[in-house]
């Protein structure tokens, strides 16, 4: 066994939290273990003033951890599961999947409270296109300005930007320790969840088996199937942009469960399916249920985002 080991993080409070977290269960797992964190800057820390839809890239909060592991430097990575993306370098694996905490959005609103009770014309906060589609399928008439930063600078905005409310992660939040923040959960009729929230993958080696070994203990079954699930989902619609779409699966009874939306930019048009098999399947089921999305009208949704992209290039 290692007597020491090195995780690499982002400095932001939540990334600090989860690495913290990480090494505190390794710390009590293995007495006597040296765990140390070595703090990273990524390309998503350093890009602060465009849309993350506009920057996109993939891993852009995950590369620079990549290549520490990779040469060395660092043993391990503790991510967002939902920053991650649907592959990863040559090399390099998810050692562990961590029981999810909440996957809802959230809503913060001070003065108005839920999105029922905002005031026509309201404006409202959020960094990503499934948020905001999705707002806007409930409420057409909200005016949504993009949202970025760590969520520290993001509840500030709040504030400074004269927002009427802001939506982010319920998860980010409570494990903050600012929960009494919230002050409505979005429901997933309203706001399906990114891919992965609320779970934290731990990043690590694919050769290093004693590091692998020494991680098992973190991974949650029933989270790793539904992410799985979701995972694939998102894997066989990406087409090279960033989709407005939100998919979460579960298991219930020894049974998987994955329901998805994909959703026009504007949120006038949704295409929602679910689908249920055993946990075994998660892989195959988040592909099928993709193609059956596709069939339905997502075709036509992606097409047109990416006619919208190479506009804007243009
Ligand atoms: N995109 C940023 C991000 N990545 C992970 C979380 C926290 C929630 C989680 O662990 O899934 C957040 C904040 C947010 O979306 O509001």
């Amino acid at each position: 066994m290692r007597q020491k080991i090195v995780i690499g993080t982002r400095s932001s409070k939540l990334a600090l939290w989860q690495a913290n977290y990480i090494a505190s269960c390794l710390a009590e797992r293995y007495p006597g273990l040296e765990v140390t964190l070595k703090h990273m800057v990524t390309k998503g820390d350093k890009i602060l003033d465009v849309p993350l839809a506009k920057i996109g890239g993939k891993g852009l909060f995950t590369q620079e951890l990549e290549s520490a592991m990779l040469n060395g430097e660092i043993d391990l990575a503790v991510h967002s599961l939902k920053d991650m993306p649907t592959e990863l370098p040559t090399g390099l694996t998810l050692a562990a999947i961590t029981e999810r905490e909440t996957p809802w959005d959230a809503l913060v609103s001070p003065e108005y409270k839920t999105l029922a009770c905002l005031p026509v014309g309201a404006k409202v906060g959020t960094s990503s296109l499934r948020r905001k589609a999705q707002l806007l399928k409930a409420r057409p008439d909200l005016k949504i300005s993009d949202l970025r930063g760590n969520l520290d600078t993001r509840l500030k905005k709040l504030e400074t930007e004269q927002l009427d409310a802001i939506v982010l992660a319920a998860a980010g939040l409570k494990r903050l320790g600012w929960e009494q923040l919230i002050t409505e959960i979005l429901p997933k009729e309203i706001s399906l969840p990114a891919v992965g929230q609320g779970a934290l993958a731990i990043e690590a080696r694919a050769n290093d088996q004693e590091i692998l070994q020494m991680l098992a203990f973190l991974n949650d079954e029933d989270t790793s199937y539904a992410v799985i699930a979701e995972r694939s989902f998102l894997n066989e619609l990406e087409g090279g942009c960033q989709v407005p779409m939100g998919v979460y699966g579960c298991i219930e009874n020894n049974e998987l469960y994955l329901e998805a939306a994909i959703l026009s930019l504007d949120g006038q048009r949704v295409i929602r399916d679910t689908l249920c098999s055993s946990p075994a399947g998660a892989e195959d089921m988040g592909r099928r249920l993709a193609q059956r999305m596709y069939v339905q009208g997502g075709k036509e949704i992606l097409a047109e985002l990416l006619d919208g992209e190479q506009e804007e290039k243009k």
